[in-house]
Parts: structure tokens; C-alpha cells; sequence
């Protein structure tokens, strides 16, 4: 059936065009709608919506070892909305997270001003706190829950204009917030933070903060100072840390990290002379930190779960949600093949 041109336009502003691979046609169909407001309210009644209560995700357990962020459409969330006695405009303040494989826009939504427990009910699903919510979802489905309560939580911290003290107001994706009085656009801020796995050549560094749970050693990271590159970021914050000099460096990758609030971290393994390894620790900064042998991490990646109260001292690892258990991996893989290589 011939459907009217005006119904096809409007299907072609709101669906990612086919012209392209599909992930380029993803990403341009992103970019569209934050900044074409109509398309993106078009979206959002055919996307999927995240809910969040005061930054914590929904979440639904499928079976019982399986967590996942409850995804919703547009209309389910009318429902529950209605069923607690909102009018649903609460909508209007849904924020675009990105787009699935599947073609269909993904927004987060803050219903903090609702009652937890209905909506929970209304939902069938949980409120967990990011902390811990982070660390049960895939590795998969991290990162999109980790962006949206970002987003929402930059949303919440930023309603005034820094130069005017005048409100703000958002475009409709959620991708930036303007202050009409003083003409300034805002845009959500990260900030970035350099890590390092430290090696000699043989063993690598780690160290732990008084913060870490008992146990809990990681590579050693810092923020980075205004107007620094990375690499400079990296050679002060060991210098300050652990009193060493950097030798050379390699960027491993990259992530962003949402505790305590959004970080940009950048990956890298660093390269120390064995004939200067002699830490002086900031205890200022960290409680300790230590050389570790290829044995000591091998065993450490073995542990599967933090120790709990009464069992005796172990060593473990970050979780691999971290990309400081990425670069720790990455180096046991480099030692490996280096031995082999020998
Ligand atoms: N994903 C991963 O694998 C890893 C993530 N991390 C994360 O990296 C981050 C930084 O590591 P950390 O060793 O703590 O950093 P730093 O060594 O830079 O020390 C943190 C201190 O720096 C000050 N600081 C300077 N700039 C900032 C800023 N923009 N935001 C917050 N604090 C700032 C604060 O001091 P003051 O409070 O005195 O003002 C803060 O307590 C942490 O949030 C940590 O969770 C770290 C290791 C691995
Ligand atoms: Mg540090």
C-alpha cells in the first residue's frame, strides 16, 4: 500500500537512514536528534526508556544469576506514571542515551520524585544503587546504565548558569543546556583521569588507597591537571604517588567511569628502569603500595569474590568492569608471550 509522502518523511526523519552501514547510519541518526527537537520527541515514543529513582537504575533479574537494566517503551512508562497519579509530563524530561543495534533510540529517566517502592511494584524490577548495580549487570550493559545516570546526574547539577546565575534550559535529547541571559551553551562535563599498570620489566606496581575494601590492590591513576597531556598526567601522578621516574608508555585503552561522578579514564602501560624501583609511597595518597611477581597476580585474578569478615587476608584484583583489570590482563598476556619468546 502507497503510504502519504508526508507519513514517509517523517518516518525517514525518526528512523536511522539505510543508506549506510548500519553503524554509520546509527551514529548520524544519533547526532540527528540531538539536534532536532521533534525528531527526537518522535523518538522517544517509539524508544526504549531506562528508569532511574534519585540515579539508581531499574534493574530485573530474568533468572536468578542474571541482572539486566529494565528497558521500557514509551507507553509502559505512561502507564506506570499514571498508575502512581502523574500526568506523565514527567516524560519531557527523558534524556537520549544513544541507540541499539536494533535501530531504536534509548533514553533514561529520572522518577525520583515518585514513591520507590510503587514504582518498583508498578515495574517489577528494583532500585540498586549504581555502586552495586554496576558490577552485577554484563559488561555489556554496564556502560549504557553507567551513561544515562551521567547524563541524568549532570541534568540535576546544572539547572543554573555558572556566569548568569539565570536558569537553564535543555534541548529535548538531553545533550546540552543553554543559559538565554548570558548566550552560553553547556555541555556535559567529564573529567579525565590517567591509569597506569607500572611494570619493571618483570613485575608490575600496585597500590591501594585507604578507601579500598581489605584486600583490594589496583593500578595506580590520578586526574588530570588542567592543560596536561596524558603522558605528563601519568609521569607526575606515579612521581607523586610512588616516587618513581617514567621510562616510556603506551596508551592500552579507554573507558568512562561513574564513580564518584563521571571520569573519562585513559588506559596505559607504563615502563620503569629495574635498576630504579625503589618506591617512596605518598601515604597522603595511597597506604601502600607494592611490586607484584607474575605468580602474585596470577593467583590474585584467580580469586572470584572479595573476601568476606573472618576469612584470612588475600590479594584480589579490580573487577573486570575496571580497565585497571584490563591492563593488569594485558600485561600477564605480555609477560606470557615475552617467556615464550625467551
Ligand atoms: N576504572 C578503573 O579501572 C579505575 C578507576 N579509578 C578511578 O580514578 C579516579 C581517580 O583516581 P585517584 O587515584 O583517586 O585520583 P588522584 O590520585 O588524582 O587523587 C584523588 C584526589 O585528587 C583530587 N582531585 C583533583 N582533581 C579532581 C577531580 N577532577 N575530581 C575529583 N577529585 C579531584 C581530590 O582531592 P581532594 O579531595 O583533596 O580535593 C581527590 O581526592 C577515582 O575516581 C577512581 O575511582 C582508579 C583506578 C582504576
Ligand atoms: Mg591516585
Amino acid at each position: 500500500m502507497l503510504r502519504p509522502l508526508r507519513l514517509l518523511l517523517s518516518g525517514l526523519k525518526t528512523q536511522p537512514s539505510r543508506c549506510c552501514s548500519s553503524f554509520v547510519s546509527r551514529m548520524r541518526y544519533v547526532n540527528r536528534l540531538k539536534e532536532d527537537d521533534e525528531a527526537c520527541a518522535a523518538a522517544l515514543k517509539d524508544g526504549s526508556i531506562f528508569l532511574f529513582h534519585r540515579l539508581s537504575p531499574l534493574l530485573r533479574r530474568p533468572d536468578a544469576r542474571t541482572f539486566s537494566p529494565a528497558a521500557f517503551t514509551c507507553s509502559d512508562v505512561q502507564l506506570v506514571l499514571q498508575r502512581l497519579g502523574s500526568d506523565g509530563s514527567q516524560l519531557k524530561e527523558a534524556v537520549l542515551i544513544g541507540c541499539s543495534e536494533q535501530n531504536q533510540a534509548q533514553f533514561c529517566l529520572d522518577v525520583g520524585e515518585l514513591d520507590q517502592a510503587a514504582v518498583e511494584e508498578a515495574s517489577q524490577g528494583t532500585f540498586i544503587d549504581l555502586r552495586k548495580a554496576f558490577f552485577l549487570l554484563p559488561a555489556t550493559e554496564a556502560p549504557l546504565v553507567s551513561k544515562g545516570q551521567a547524563l541524568l546526574r549532570w541534568h540535576q547539577t546544572s539547572r543554573f548558569c555558572g556566569a548568569s546565575g539565570q536558569p537553564t534550559q535543555r534541548n529535548r535529547a538531553g545533550s546540552q543546556r543553554f543559559c538565554s541571559s548570558s548566550s552560553t551553551v553547556y555541555y556535559p562535563k567529564m573529567s579525565a583521569v590517567a591509569v597506569a599498570l607500572v611494570s619493571d620489566g618483570s613485575r608490575c606496581l600496585l597500590g591501594r588507597q585507604p578507601s579500598f575494601p581489605r584486600g583490594l590492590y589496583s593500578a595506580l591513576a590520578g586526574f588530570c591537571d588542567m592543560g596536561e597531556t596524558l603522558e605528563e598526567a601519568l609521569c607526575r601522578e606515579v612521581a607523586e604517588e610512588v616516587g618513581l621516574e617514567i621510562q616510556s608508555i603506551s596508551y592500552s585503552s579507554s573507558q568512562h567511569w561513574p564513580f564518584p561522578h563521571s571520569s573519562f579514564m585513559l588506559g596505559c602501560h607504563a615502563l620503569v628502569s629495574p635498576a630504579h624501583t625503589q618506591l617512596s609511597v605518598d601515604n597522603s595518597e595511597l597506604e601502600d603500595a607494592r611490586w607484584f611477581t607474575m605468580d602474585e597476580i596470577t593467583r590474585a585474578l584467580q580469586v572470584k569474590a572479595p573476601p568476606r569478615r573472618g576469612d584470612p587476608p588475600i590479594i584480589w584484583l579490580p573487577p573486570k568492569h575496571a580497565l585497571a583489570n584490563r591492563l593488569i590482563r594485558e600485561w600477564v598476556e605480555q609477560q606470557r608471550q615475552s617467556e615464550g619468546g625467551e
